[in-house]
This record gives C-alpha cells, sequence and structure tokens, in this order.
C-alpha cells in the first residue's frame, strides 16, 4: 500500500551504532519509505538545529552532551514530538523507580516482586527477603553491567557484589517470561524462554551466587522448555491491556516493552519485573508497519509524545 498523502514525514534518529544495526535496517526503511515515511540520521555531535528539517525525532542516547542538544532543539520546536522525552526514559535507568510506577497503578492480580535497594553490600544480616533472590545492577543504563544479573541463593552468595543494587526474591514462574511490546496504540504480548523455577529440594543443594544476563534473549534466538514453553498460557488479554494503558500513562512513554512473569504460586497473579524503553521490536513479526503506523500517528499528533 502507497502512502496517498505527498509529502513524506521526516524522522530523524539518533541510535547508537548497535542500535542502529538491529533497528534501522533495509526492510524497516523500505516499508517505511512505501508508506509516506522516510528515516533520516542524524549526527550526535553536531546541533540538531543545523540538521533536518524533522517532522519527529527518534533517539535512544542518554549522554549529557546530547540531552543538551536535544533540549536546545526542543526549546526552539516545541511543535516536533520527540521520542521520548529524557525525562521518562531516566524513569526507567533506575530499577526502583522503573517498577515504583507498577506499585502506583494498583492494578487486581498485579504488582512486583519484593525487592530491596542496597547502597553498600556490608551489614546485611538482616534481611526481610526470602532466598532465592535475584541482584541486579541499579542502573538500567544500557550498558553491558546493567543486564549483569546474579542468583543468590543464600547469605554467603551476597559477599562480592558490586552496590548499587536491587536484591528482589525471585518468583517461580515456570520458565516462561512474557514480553509485552508498547508502540503507541499497539501492543504485543510474547513469551520468551526464562530461569527454571528453584524447588525448595533444589535450593537445598545451591550455594553463593550465580551469575547470568539476558536470559530472555536467549529465547529470540529460537524455542523454550519444549512442550512446557509452548503449552504455557498467554496472561489474560484485559490484564495486559490494563497494563499497557497504564504503564503509557505513569511514564508518559509509546515506545517500551515490560517483561511479566506469573507467579508460580498463585496463578491468577502477575508480576512485572522489568521495563525497558525502546526495546529490540525488530525481534517482534511485522514490525515493520507496527513501527511505520506508530511514526505516523505521532506526527499526526494522534499520540501525545509526553511533553510536546
Ligand atoms: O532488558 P531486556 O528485557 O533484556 O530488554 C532488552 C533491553 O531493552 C535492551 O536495551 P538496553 O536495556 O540494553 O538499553 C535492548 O537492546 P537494544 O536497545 O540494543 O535493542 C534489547 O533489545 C531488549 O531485549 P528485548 O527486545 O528482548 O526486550
Ligand atoms: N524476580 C524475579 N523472579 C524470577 N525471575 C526473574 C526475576 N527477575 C528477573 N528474572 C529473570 O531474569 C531475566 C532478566 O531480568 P530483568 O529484570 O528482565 O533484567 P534485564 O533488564 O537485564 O532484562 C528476566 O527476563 C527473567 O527471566
Ligand atoms: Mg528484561
Ligand atoms: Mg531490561
Amino acid at each position: 500500500m502507497s502512502n496517498l498523502s505527498s509529502k513524506p514525514y521526516q524522522i530523524g534518529y539518533a541510535l547508537t551504532p548497535k542500535k542502529e544495526q538491529t533497528f534501522i535496517v533495509p526492510s524497516l526503511l523500505s516499508y517505511a519509505s512505501q508508506n509516506g515515511v522516510v528515516l533520516t540520521k542524524i549526527d550526535p555531535t553536531k546541533p540538531l538545529i543545523q540538521q533536518g528539517p524533522f517532522d519527529c525525532i527518534l533517539h535512544k542516547l542518554y549522554d549529557s552532551d546530547w540531552k543538551q542538544n536535544l533540549q536546545d532543539f526542543a526549546s526552539r520546536n516545541p511543535n516536533i514530538p520527540i521520542i521520548a522525552s529524557p525525562e521518562s526514559i531516566d524513569i526507567l535507568r533506575n530499577r526502583i523507580s522503573m517498577l515504583e510506577t507498577v506499585s502506583k497503578l494498583k492494578i487486581n492480580n498485579t504488582g512486583v516482586p519484593k525487592q530491596i535497594t542496597i547502597t553498600e553490600v556490608t551489614g546485611l544480616e538482616n534481611l526481610k527477603l526470602n532466598f532465592p533472590l535475584i541482584a541486579k545492577p541499579l542502573d538500567a543504563d544500557g550498558s553491558e553491567t546493567s543486564h549483569k544479573l546474579h542468583l543468590i541463593f543464600d547469605k554467603d552468595g551476597l559477599n562480592n557484589l558490586t552496590a548499587p543494587l536491587v536484591l528482589q526474591e525471585f518468583v517461580n514462574h515456570g520458565g516462561v517470561v512474557f514480553k509485552v511490546y508498547v508502540a503507541g496504540k499497539y501492543f504485543r504480548c510474547v513469551k520468551r524462554k526464562s530461569l527454571p523455577d528453584i524447588s525448595e529440594e533444589k535450593l537445598v543443594n545451591l550455594k553463593g551466587s550465580l551469575p547470568f544476563s539476558q536470559v530472555s534473549n536467549l529465547a529470540a534466538a529460537g524455542g523454550g522448555e519444549g512442550c512446557k514453553f509452548e503449552k504455557t498460557e498467554m496472561p489474560p488479554e484485559s490484564l495486559v491491556k490494563e497494563l499497557v494503558e497504564g504503564l503509557k500513562e505513569e511514564l508518559r512513554l509509546n515506545l517500551f516493552n515490560f517483561d511479566v512473569i506469573r507467579d508460580g504460586k498463585n496463578k491468577e497473579n502477575y508480576l512485572v519485573i522489568d521495563i525497558n524503553y525502546f526495546p529490540g521490536y525488530a525481534k517482534m513479526p511485522d514490525f515493520e508497519s507496527v513501527i511505520t503506523d506508530f511514526l505516523r500517528d505521532v506526527v499526526h499528533k494522534d499520540i501525545n509524545c509526553g511533553d510536546n
């Protein structure tokens, strides 16, 4: 289907080389240009106001020079939508403020695992959490280290961890994590392979801590645990929709995904464990049309992009 209106929309993007490689792929560029959307690379080291013209800015960069460049552009172009405002993105760069947004929603049968923030790894004797735990860097800033998680089986496992971190109770969830991708009006829930359950019997023989990272991406490479993965039911669509709408409003974001697990002890209950700004949409089928439609809606102002 070609775009009927004459003038294509100019979307400027500022991404890391790795993100550009995985997201600005030929299939997206060709689908977008056939549907009146042209994606143009921004040079983040040069003033945005001297580049373009743009109908919308799409970015996933965090450095202060870029934030200032964006700010200068926004103050001179208040009507040009920016995906997304650094203020909204920053909420997701801290694993405590990230999940506080979920607790504020007060949606039935949803919540977050019990967790505490650790600023120094001494004096952890009277923890009010039940082992096993997951230790996650407090900063979810996209760095390699931000995905370096540890399973903690006992008090000894708390030694030689690097603060600041979040200690979260490990919740058995049947080895499947649900990832809900959101792009404006569109959302889609997919299944991914997750960490296996840790039974009481297993826990007795597990000592100390075990490092791991980006488990959920393994399944993007294909396959979970055989029939158990296939048989695992999706969460109720109504519950997913409530979380999507609530998080969009609370975060003032339209381009994010969140990881949800089913509570093994209470199958009606769903826990949000992670929320990511601008994740890997290219792993999602039909992402080209989803992203193109989203960008058109943003330029049409059918979607409010936070501040502007
Ligand atoms: O944190 P997760 O659940 O692994 O999701 C990642 C995450 O969003 C990651 O971004 P960052 O947190 O490293 O900044 C994404 O990397 P890219 O931005 O390079 O794509 C991954 O794509 C996400 O994985 P997924 O799309 O499976 O949620
Ligand atoms: N509280 C938890 N209980 C059980 N499994 C968890 C918990 N937190 C994370 N996990 C598992 O670890 C994976 C990575 O954790 P996550 O918080 O999503 O970090 P990241 O931002 O690196 O994806 C999740 O996809 C899930 O498989
Ligand atoms: Mg995750
Ligand atoms: Mg994450």
